[in-house]
């Protein structure tokens, strides 16, 4: 399935040393998997960690979920083994922390050569270049680091997130004007099922693709909310077809409950309907 069409509703961390979580996530119903190199891996379990990761992605099982290994920084002692590791492994993204600048972008694929790049973004610096970084050659898709953003910006949690709102509207827009994929960040709370939904729904009201998470839990919570609902897929539906009816009479606005329906609502409706069957394939193929 194209990069860009398939789904990223539920994308899922998992510590590259954590064996039994490498085992697990074969069985999980997740669109996507982070396998983590970087904040979830101690110091002394890094290099370690690397060879179980090349291990388990070399053995498979991991169907059709879209494979995302992250590194650590170019800046640590494990970066670039890490970003010479990832060319090997067969990921089908390499996902960098931190990123700050096209600069760093560049560095990293000075070693990973033309596999496709994903950024983090979770640093003051990183906002304020959004732009520069979506518009890389390689880039290729956002994840939103909340926790880390949160910690440089001196915010409290609060459940609106209004404080870091700002930080988050600059990368839709930098993704959406380069047509990167964006995920939102991690919801921390990971038994607080009833809290990350809410937090989904802001996510998928902002336009985010979908939500990385930590625990298995939270898989179908995301999985939910960032899929097409069924109201959405019928209202969908009867939006093309009245349009169509129209358009075929030579008119160019539909009405359907009792709201406008323009080419710009088709070609939504459309991305819609679009969306819930690469869905439904993923599904069929797992
Ligand atoms: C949070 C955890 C440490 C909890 O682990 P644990 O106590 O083992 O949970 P459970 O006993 O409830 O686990 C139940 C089963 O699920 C498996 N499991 C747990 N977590 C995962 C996972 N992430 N992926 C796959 N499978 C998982 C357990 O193995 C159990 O399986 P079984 O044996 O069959 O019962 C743990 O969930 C965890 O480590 N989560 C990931 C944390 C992480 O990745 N953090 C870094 C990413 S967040 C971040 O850095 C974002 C960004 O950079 C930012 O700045 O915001
Ligand atoms: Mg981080």
């Amino acid at each position: 399935m194209d990069q860009r069409q398939r789904p990223y509703r539920s994308v899922l961390y998992i510590p590259a040393s954590r064996e039994r979580a490498l085992e697990k996530a074969r069985t999980l119903p997740v669109d996507a998997i982070i396998f983590d190199l970087e904040d979830a891996v101690s110091a002394d379990e890094k290099d370690a960690a690397r060879e179980t990761l090349k291990s388990a992605l070399a053995q498979g099982g991991y169907g059709n979920r879209f494979r995302i290994v992250r590194i650590n920084g170019l800046d640590t002692p494990w970066g670039r083994a890490d970003a010479e590791a990832v060319r090997e492994m067969g990921a089908d993204v390499v996902l960098v922390p931190k990123v700050g600048s096209a600069t760093d972008v560049d560095a990293v694929a000075a070693i990973t050569g033309d596999l496709p790049i994903w950024a983090m973004m979770e640093t003051p610096r990183g906002m304020l270049n959004a732009a520069q970084i979506a518009a890389h050659p390689l880039m290729a898709g956002f994840v939103m680091g909340t926790n880390d953003l949160a910690k440089e910006l001196q915010t409290n949690f609060r459940p609106d997130r209004e404080p870091l709102l700002t930080s988050l509207g600059l990368c839709l827009l930098a993704a959406k004007a380069e047509g990167l994929i964006i995920v939102d960040g991690v919801y921390n709370a990971f038994k607080d099922v009833d809290g990350l939904a809410v937090e989904c729904q802001q996510g998928r009201d902002m336009g985010f693709d979908g939500k990385t998470l930590i625990h298995p839990a939270q898989v179908e919570v995301a999985n939910t909310a960032f899929a097409p609902s069924d109201g959405d897929i019928d209202l969908a539906r009867r939006q093309i077809a009245a349009f169509d009816e129209v358009h075929a009479q030579g008119q160019g606005v539909a009405v359907v409950d009792g709201k406008i329906v323009e080419n710009l609502h088709v070609a939504t409706a459309r991305e819609i309907l679009a969306k819930a069957e690469a869905i439904q394939v993923m599904q069929a193929e797992s």
